[in-house]
Protein backbone atom coordinates (compact mmCIF):
# COMPACT_ATOMS: atom_id res chain seq x y z
CA UNK A 1 0.00 0.00 0.00
CA UNK A 2 1.45 3.73 -1.01
CA UNK A 3 0.62 7.20 -0.16
CA UNK A 4 0.84 8.84 -3.64
CA UNK A 5 1.55 12.36 -3.88
CA UNK A 6 1.01 14.52 -6.81
CA UNK A 7 0.86 17.55 -8.01
CA UNK A 8 3.39 20.34 -8.93
CA UNK A 9 4.73 22.52 -11.94
CA UNK A 10 6.48 25.35 -9.81
CA UNK A 11 8.44 25.41 -7.09
CA UNK A 12 5.69 26.89 -5.00
CA UNK A 13 3.68 23.44 -4.96
CA UNK A 14 6.63 21.11 -4.93
CA UNK A 15 8.08 22.63 -1.78
CA UNK A 16 4.97 21.09 -0.15
CA UNK A 17 5.22 17.44 -1.60
CA UNK A 18 9.05 17.62 -0.86
CA UNK A 19 8.62 19.24 2.98
CA UNK A 20 6.09 16.46 3.52
CA UNK A 21 7.67 13.67 2.16
CA UNK A 22 10.61 14.39 4.38
CA UNK A 23 8.44 14.14 7.25
CA UNK A 24 6.45 10.85 6.21
CA UNK A 25 10.69 9.14 5.92
CA UNK A 26 12.37 11.02 8.65
CA UNK A 27 9.69 11.56 11.19
CA UNK A 28 6.26 10.49 10.82
CA UNK A 29 7.00 7.09 11.11
CA UNK A 30 8.81 7.60 14.60
CA UNK A 31 5.15 6.97 15.62
CA UNK A 32 4.82 3.36 15.40
CA UNK A 33 8.06 2.08 13.05
CA UNK A 34 11.06 4.90 14.16
CA UNK A 35 13.09 1.82 15.18
CA UNK A 36 12.64 -0.27 12.17
CA UNK A 37 13.50 2.28 9.96
CA UNK A 38 16.62 3.69 11.91
CA UNK A 39 17.97 0.21 11.92
CA UNK A 40 17.59 0.14 7.91
CA UNK A 41 19.26 3.07 7.44
CA UNK A 42 21.94 2.39 9.32
CA UNK A 43 22.30 -1.15 7.18
CA UNK A 44 21.87 0.77 3.93
CA UNK A 45 24.17 3.57 4.81
CA UNK A 46 26.82 0.53 5.15
CA UNK A 47 26.09 -1.08 2.04
CA UNK A 48 26.26 1.42 -0.73
CA UNK A 49 24.93 -1.20 -3.39
CA UNK A 50 21.39 -0.14 -1.90
CA UNK A 51 20.28 3.49 -3.62
CA UNK A 52 17.30 3.05 -3.43
CA UNK A 53 14.17 4.37 -0.78
CA UNK A 54 14.01 2.21 2.43
CA UNK A 55 10.43 2.05 2.07
CA UNK A 56 11.26 -0.05 -1.39
CA UNK A 57 13.53 -2.67 0.16
CA UNK A 58 12.07 -4.05 3.40
CA UNK A 59 8.96 -5.59 2.75
CA UNK A 60 8.23 -4.90 6.83
CA UNK A 61 7.71 -1.22 6.50
CA UNK A 62 4.17 -0.89 5.09
CA UNK A 63 4.06 2.26 3.83
CA UNK A 64 5.42 3.27 0.33
CA UNK A 65 5.34 6.74 -1.31
CA UNK A 66 4.88 7.50 -5.09
CA UNK A 67 5.07 10.87 -6.49
CA UNK A 68 3.14 11.31 -10.08
CA UNK A 69 3.40 14.24 -11.55
CA UNK A 70 4.15 15.88 -15.36
CA UNK A 71 6.83 16.03 -17.93
CA UNK A 72 5.48 19.48 -18.13
CA UNK A 73 6.92 22.33 -15.58
CA UNK A 74 9.58 21.75 -13.13
CA UNK A 75 8.62 18.12 -11.16
CA UNK A 76 11.40 16.69 -13.33
CA UNK A 77 14.00 18.68 -12.10
CA UNK A 78 12.75 18.49 -8.19
CA UNK A 79 12.10 14.50 -7.86
CA UNK A 80 13.61 12.27 -11.34
CA UNK A 81 16.55 11.36 -9.01
CA UNK A 82 14.53 11.49 -5.05
CA UNK A 83 14.97 8.05 -3.70
CA UNK A 84 12.54 8.53 -1.08
CA UNK A 85 9.83 7.57 -3.83
CA UNK A 86 9.47 3.95 -4.31
CA UNK A 87 8.18 5.12 -7.77
CA UNK A 88 8.14 8.19 -9.94
CA UNK A 89 5.97 8.95 -13.03
CA UNK A 90 5.96 11.84 -15.35
CA UNK A 91 2.94 11.64 -17.13
CA UNK A 92 2.35 13.56 -20.58
CA UNK A 93 0.11 16.29 -19.12
CA UNK A 94 -0.41 20.46 -20.22
CA UNK A 95 -2.19 22.92 -18.44
CA UNK A 96 -5.88 23.08 -19.79
CA UNK A 97 -7.28 26.53 -18.07
CA UNK A 98 -4.66 28.71 -20.13
CA UNK A 99 -5.03 26.82 -23.56
CA UNK A 100 -7.84 28.38 -26.41
CA UNK A 101 -9.27 26.37 -29.15
CA UNK A 102 -7.50 23.32 -30.38
CA UNK A 103 -4.87 23.53 -27.83
CA UNK A 104 -7.34 23.10 -25.12
CA UNK A 105 -8.89 20.11 -27.04
CA UNK A 106 -5.48 18.72 -26.79
CA UNK A 107 -4.62 19.26 -23.63
CA UNK A 108 -8.18 17.67 -22.35
CA UNK A 109 -7.48 14.75 -24.68
CA UNK A 110 -3.55 14.28 -22.97
CA UNK A 111 -5.03 14.89 -19.79
CA UNK A 112 -7.77 12.25 -20.29
CA UNK A 113 -4.91 9.56 -21.31
CA UNK A 114 -2.83 10.22 -18.47
CA UNK A 115 -6.28 10.10 -16.39
CA UNK A 116 -6.22 6.40 -17.56
CA UNK A 117 -2.64 5.87 -16.97
CA UNK A 118 -3.09 7.27 -13.16
CA UNK A 119 -5.90 4.96 -12.45
CA UNK A 120 -3.54 2.51 -13.72
CA UNK A 121 -0.82 3.36 -11.08
CA UNK A 122 -2.60 4.21 -8.35
CA UNK A 123 -4.14 0.49 -8.88
CA UNK A 124 -0.76 -0.93 -8.89
CA UNK A 125 0.56 0.71 -5.96
CA UNK A 126 -2.05 0.30 -3.63
CA UNK A 127 -2.60 3.84 -3.39
CA UNK A 128 -4.77 4.39 0.42
CA UNK A 129 -4.67 7.98 -0.42
CA UNK A 130 -3.36 10.65 -2.58
CA UNK A 131 -2.03 13.95 -1.71
CA UNK A 132 -2.74 17.05 -4.02
CA UNK A 133 -0.64 20.06 -3.95
CA UNK A 134 -2.52 21.41 -7.10
CA UNK A 135 -1.23 22.84 -10.45
CA UNK A 136 -2.50 21.24 -13.44
CA UNK A 137 0.49 18.29 -12.59
CA UNK A 138 -1.88 17.56 -10.29
CA UNK A 139 -5.14 17.12 -12.43
CA UNK A 140 -5.44 13.33 -14.02
CA UNK A 141 -4.42 12.01 -10.51
CA UNK A 142 -6.78 13.55 -8.48
CA UNK A 143 -9.62 12.52 -10.90
CA UNK A 144 -8.33 9.02 -10.87
CA UNK A 145 -8.12 8.70 -7.00
CA UNK A 146 -12.06 10.49 -7.03
CA UNK A 147 -13.07 7.87 -9.79
CA UNK A 148 -11.88 4.41 -7.69
CA UNK A 149 -12.86 5.89 -4.37
CA UNK A 150 -9.13 6.50 -3.14
CA UNK A 151 -9.38 9.53 -0.71
CA UNK A 152 -7.99 12.73 -2.20
CA UNK A 153 -6.45 14.91 0.33
CA UNK A 154 -5.69 18.59 -1.10
CA UNK A 155 -3.17 21.34 0.15
CA UNK A 156 -3.71 24.92 -1.22
CA UNK A 157 -1.03 27.00 -0.78
CA UNK A 158 -2.87 30.38 -1.64
CA UNK A 159 -5.76 32.20 0.16
CA UNK A 160 -7.07 32.49 -3.73
CA UNK A 161 -7.89 28.97 -4.04
CA UNK A 162 -6.23 27.76 -7.34
CA UNK A 163 -9.02 26.13 -10.29
CA UNK A 164 -8.23 22.33 -9.67
CA UNK A 165 -8.22 22.82 -5.78
CA UNK A 166 -11.24 24.61 -5.80
CA UNK A 167 -13.30 22.25 -8.32
CA UNK A 168 -12.25 19.18 -6.24
CA UNK A 169 -12.32 20.52 -3.08
CA UNK A 170 -16.11 19.32 -2.60
CA UNK A 171 -15.00 15.71 -3.44
CA UNK A 172 -11.97 15.62 -1.07
CA UNK A 173 -11.55 13.85 2.28
CA UNK A 174 -9.88 16.72 3.82
CA UNK A 175 -8.86 20.44 1.82
CA UNK A 176 -5.52 21.86 3.99
CA UNK A 177 -5.43 25.42 3.66
CA UNK A 178 -3.83 27.87 6.42
CA UNK A 179 -6.42 30.45 5.49
CA UNK A 180 -9.29 28.81 6.28
CA UNK A 181 -10.79 28.34 9.79
CA UNK A 182 -11.92 24.89 8.65
CA UNK A 183 -9.09 23.13 7.54
CA UNK A 184 -8.18 20.62 9.81
CA UNK A 185 -4.01 21.81 9.86
CA UNK A 186 -3.38 25.43 10.20
CA UNK A 187 0.18 25.04 10.09
CA UNK A 188 2.31 26.34 6.94
CA UNK A 189 4.86 23.73 5.51
CA UNK A 190 8.08 26.12 6.91
CA UNK A 191 11.14 24.94 6.92
CA UNK A 192 12.92 25.00 11.11
CA UNK A 193 15.13 27.19 10.60
CA UNK A 194 12.85 30.14 9.76
CA UNK A 195 11.19 29.36 13.12
CA UNK A 196 14.85 29.34 15.00
CA UNK A 197 15.38 32.77 13.54
CA UNK A 198 12.63 34.06 14.97
CA UNK A 199 12.74 37.18 17.16
CA UNK A 200 11.17 40.54 18.54
CA UNK A 201 12.11 43.47 16.19
CA UNK A 202 11.72 46.67 17.57
CA UNK A 203 14.08 49.28 15.13
CA UNK A 204 14.46 49.24 11.66
CA UNK A 205 18.46 49.15 11.62
CA UNK A 206 18.15 46.76 8.98
CA UNK A 207 15.69 46.44 5.85
CA UNK A 208 15.80 43.35 3.02
CA UNK A 209 14.03 44.19 -0.26
CA UNK A 210 13.00 40.24 -1.11
CA UNK A 211 12.10 40.09 -5.22
CA UNK A 212 12.57 36.31 -5.23
CA UNK A 213 15.22 35.00 -6.89
CA UNK A 214 14.06 35.98 -10.36
CA UNK A 215 13.86 39.53 -9.08
CA UNK A 216 10.60 42.25 -8.98
CA UNK A 217 11.38 45.56 -10.88
CA UNK A 218 8.77 47.40 -8.53
CA UNK A 219 10.58 46.15 -5.34
CA UNK A 220 14.14 46.97 -7.54
CA UNK A 221 13.06 50.73 -8.18
CA UNK A 222 11.42 51.11 -4.28
CA UNK A 223 14.51 49.82 -3.04
CA UNK A 224 16.75 52.51 -5.20
CA UNK A 225 14.68 55.39 -4.73
CA UNK A 226 14.45 54.94 -1.08
CA UNK A 227 18.30 53.96 0.22
CA UNK A 228 19.47 57.86 0.13
CA UNK A 229 17.07 57.97 3.32
CA UNK A 230 17.92 54.30 4.40
CA UNK A 231 21.60 55.64 4.31
CA UNK A 232 20.73 58.89 6.29
CA UNK A 233 18.76 56.83 9.04
CA UNK A 234 21.61 54.86 9.21
CA UNK A 235 19.79 52.00 8.09
CA UNK A 236 21.54 48.51 6.67
CA UNK A 237 20.02 47.33 3.11
CA UNK A 238 19.77 43.63 2.09
CA UNK A 239 18.37 43.24 -1.75
CA UNK A 240 17.80 40.11 -3.06
CA UNK A 241 18.00 42.02 -6.83
CA UNK A 242 17.22 38.94 -8.74
CA UNK A 243 19.37 36.77 -10.97
CA UNK A 244 19.48 39.07 -13.95
CA UNK A 245 19.59 42.36 -12.27
CA UNK A 246 22.64 42.08 -9.71
CA UNK A 247 24.64 44.14 -11.97
CA UNK A 248 22.69 46.97 -12.85
CA UNK A 249 21.44 47.17 -9.52
CA UNK A 250 24.90 47.26 -7.48
CA UNK A 251 26.06 50.02 -10.15
CA UNK A 252 23.10 51.78 -8.97
CA UNK A 253 23.78 51.50 -5.39
CA UNK A 254 27.70 52.70 -6.23
CA UNK A 255 26.70 55.44 -7.99
CA UNK A 256 24.41 56.64 -5.05
CA UNK A 257 27.85 56.19 -2.85
CA UNK A 258 25.29 53.48 -0.72
CA UNK A 259 26.39 50.45 0.68
CA UNK A 260 24.14 47.39 0.40
CA UNK A 261 24.28 43.46 0.21
CA UNK A 262 22.85 42.91 -3.30
CA UNK A 263 22.01 39.20 -4.42
CA UNK A 264 20.24 36.86 -6.61
CA UNK A 265 19.64 33.30 -5.92
CA UNK A 266 20.58 32.45 -2.04
CA UNK A 267 20.26 29.21 -0.19
CA UNK A 268 20.33 31.67 3.04
CA UNK A 269 17.59 32.82 3.04
CA UNK A 270 17.08 32.59 6.62
CA UNK A 271 20.37 34.20 7.63
CA UNK A 272 19.32 36.87 5.68
CA UNK A 273 15.85 37.02 7.42
CA UNK A 274 17.44 36.84 10.47
CA UNK A 275 19.05 39.69 10.22
CA UNK A 276 16.66 42.22 9.25
CA UNK A 277 14.15 43.76 11.16
CA UNK A 278 11.93 45.11 8.25
CA UNK A 279 11.09 43.46 5.02
CA UNK A 280 9.77 44.25 1.79
CA UNK A 281 8.81 41.56 -0.44
CA UNK A 282 6.32 39.70 -3.08
CA UNK A 283 3.82 37.70 -0.97
CA UNK A 284 4.38 34.08 -2.53
CA UNK A 285 3.19 31.57 -0.06
CA UNK A 286 6.20 29.88 1.15
CA UNK A 287 8.30 33.54 1.37
CA UNK A 288 5.17 34.87 2.97
CA UNK A 289 4.69 32.05 5.74
CA UNK A 290 8.35 32.11 6.37
CA UNK A 291 8.83 35.82 6.70
CA UNK A 292 5.87 34.88 9.61
CA UNK A 293 7.82 32.23 10.90
CA UNK A 294 11.05 34.21 11.42
CA UNK A 295 8.41 36.85 13.28
CA UNK A 296 9.59 39.75 10.70
CA UNK A 297 7.44 42.45 9.90
CA UNK A 298 6.84 43.16 6.08
CA UNK A 299 5.53 45.36 3.92
CA UNK A 300 3.87 43.00 1.33
CA UNK A 301 3.60 44.03 -2.73
CA UNK A 302 2.19 41.31 -4.23
CA UNK A 303 3.29 40.20 -7.89
CA UNK A 304 0.28 41.37 -9.70
CA UNK A 305 -0.33 38.77 -12.24
CA UNK A 306 -0.20 35.63 -10.11
CA UNK A 307 -3.39 33.74 -10.79
CA UNK A 308 -6.87 35.19 -8.96
CA UNK A 309 -4.25 37.73 -7.72
CA UNK A 310 -3.55 35.08 -5.22
CA UNK A 311 -0.63 37.03 -4.01
CA UNK A 312 -2.73 39.96 -3.10
CA UNK A 313 -5.32 37.60 -1.50
CA UNK A 314 -2.17 35.72 0.41
CA UNK A 315 -0.77 39.45 1.99
CA UNK A 316 -4.47 40.69 2.65
CA UNK A 317 -4.61 37.49 5.02
CA UNK A 318 -2.52 38.84 7.28
CA UNK A 319 -3.08 42.46 6.90
CA UNK A 320 -6.46 41.26 7.50
CA UNK A 321 -5.47 40.36 10.81
CA UNK A 322 -2.95 43.47 11.37
CA UNK A 323 0.23 41.50 10.90
CA UNK A 324 1.80 43.18 7.82
CA UNK A 325 1.13 45.93 5.41
CA UNK A 326 -0.04 45.59 1.57
CA UNK A 327 0.93 47.77 -1.10
CA UNK A 328 -0.12 47.26 -4.52
CA UNK A 329 2.76 47.96 -7.31
CA UNK A 330 0.64 51.51 -8.69
CA UNK A 331 0.22 52.53 -4.47
CA UNK A 332 3.88 52.03 -3.75
CA UNK A 333 4.93 55.69 -2.55
CA UNK A 334 8.07 56.13 -1.07
CA UNK A 335 7.19 58.43 1.76
CA UNK A 336 4.03 56.13 2.62
CA UNK A 337 6.89 53.22 2.94
CA UNK A 338 9.28 55.50 4.50
CA UNK A 339 6.56 56.13 7.12
CA UNK A 340 6.12 52.54 8.18
CA UNK A 341 9.72 52.18 9.25
CA UNK A 342 8.59 54.17 12.22
CA UNK A 343 5.29 52.14 12.98
CA UNK A 344 5.17 50.36 16.00
CA UNK A 345 7.40 46.91 14.83
CA UNK A 346 7.00 45.44 17.86
CA UNK A 347 3.78 44.78 17.78
CA UNK A 348 3.59 43.03 14.22
CA UNK A 349 6.32 40.69 15.28
CA UNK A 350 5.20 39.75 18.54
CA UNK A 351 1.62 39.44 16.91
CA UNK A 352 3.67 36.81 14.39
CA UNK A 353 5.12 34.88 17.16
CA UNK A 354 1.61 34.20 18.48
CA UNK A 355 -0.37 33.14 15.20
CA UNK A 356 1.94 31.24 13.46
CA UNK A 357 1.65 27.34 14.08
CA UNK A 358 4.52 25.45 13.68
CA UNK A 359 4.87 22.06 12.10
CA UNK A 360 3.14 21.87 9.29
CA UNK A 361 4.96 19.28 7.50
CA UNK A 362 5.04 16.89 10.32
CA UNK A 363 1.02 17.05 10.97
CA UNK A 364 0.75 17.05 7.07
CA UNK A 365 2.97 13.52 7.06
CA UNK A 366 0.67 11.71 10.31
CA UNK A 367 -2.60 13.23 8.94
CA UNK A 368 -1.55 10.90 5.76
CA UNK A 369 0.06 8.38 6.76
CA UNK A 370 -3.41 7.64 8.88
CA UNK A 371 -5.32 6.67 6.08
CA UNK A 372 -2.60 3.80 5.91
CA UNK A 373 -3.47 2.68 9.22
CA UNK A 374 -7.01 2.33 8.40
C1 LIG B 1 5.25 34.02 -9.36
C2 LIG B 1 4.27 33.07 -8.76
O1 LIG B 1 3.14 32.93 -9.23
N1 LIG B 1 4.70 32.39 -7.68
C3 LIG B 1 3.87 31.42 -7.01
C4 LIG B 1 4.63 30.11 -6.73
O2 LIG B 1 5.66 30.31 -5.81
P1 LIG B 1 7.16 30.61 -5.89
O3 LIG B 1 7.91 29.36 -5.87
O4 LIG B 1 7.42 31.60 -6.97
O5 LIG B 1 7.30 31.45 -4.49
P2 LIG B 1 7.16 31.04 -2.97
O6 LIG B 1 7.30 32.27 -2.21
O7 LIG B 1 5.95 30.21 -2.69
O8 LIG B 1 8.44 30.11 -2.73
C5 LIG B 1 9.73 30.54 -2.94
C6 LIG B 1 10.64 29.59 -2.15
O9 LIG B 1 11.96 29.69 -2.65
C7 LIG B 1 12.85 30.00 -1.59
N2 LIG B 1 13.89 30.88 -2.12
C8 LIG B 1 13.55 31.96 -2.85
C9 LIG B 1 14.54 32.79 -3.34
C10 LIG B 1 15.88 32.50 -3.03
O10 LIG B 1 16.83 33.19 -3.41
N3 LIG B 1 16.16 31.43 -2.28
C11 LIG B 1 15.19 30.59 -1.82
O11 LIG B 1 15.49 29.62 -1.14
C12 LIG B 1 12.01 30.69 -0.53
O12 LIG B 1 12.61 30.55 0.73
C13 LIG B 1 10.70 29.95 -0.67
O13 LIG B 1 10.73 28.76 0.09
O14 LIG B 1 3.73 29.21 -6.04
C14 LIG B 1 3.28 29.69 -4.77
C15 LIG B 1 2.43 28.58 -4.15
O15 LIG B 1 1.37 28.22 -4.98
C16 LIG B 1 2.51 30.99 -4.96
O16 LIG B 1 2.08 31.50 -3.71
C17 LIG B 1 3.39 32.01 -5.68
O17 LIG B 1 2.65 33.20 -5.90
Amino acid sequence: MSIVMTGGGTGGHLAIVRAVKEQLVNNADKRDQGAELRAYKEVSQSDTSQNSSPFTLHSSLPTKLVYIGSTKGQDRQWFEDDVDFEAKYFLKTKGVVNQRGIGKLQALWMMFKAFLEARKLLKKHHAKVVFSVGGFSAAATAFAAKSLGIPLVIHEQNAAQGSLNRLLKPFSAAFISSYLEESPIKAYPVKEVFFQNAHIRKKANTVIFLGGSQGARAINELALSIAPELKERGIKIIHQAGSNHIEEVENTYKELGIEAEVFGFTTKLADYMNEADFAIARAGASTLWELSAAALPTLFVPYPYAAGDHQYHNAKFLVDKELAWLMKENEIGKEKVLALLDENLEIKSRGLMEIVEKDGSREIALFLKAFTDK
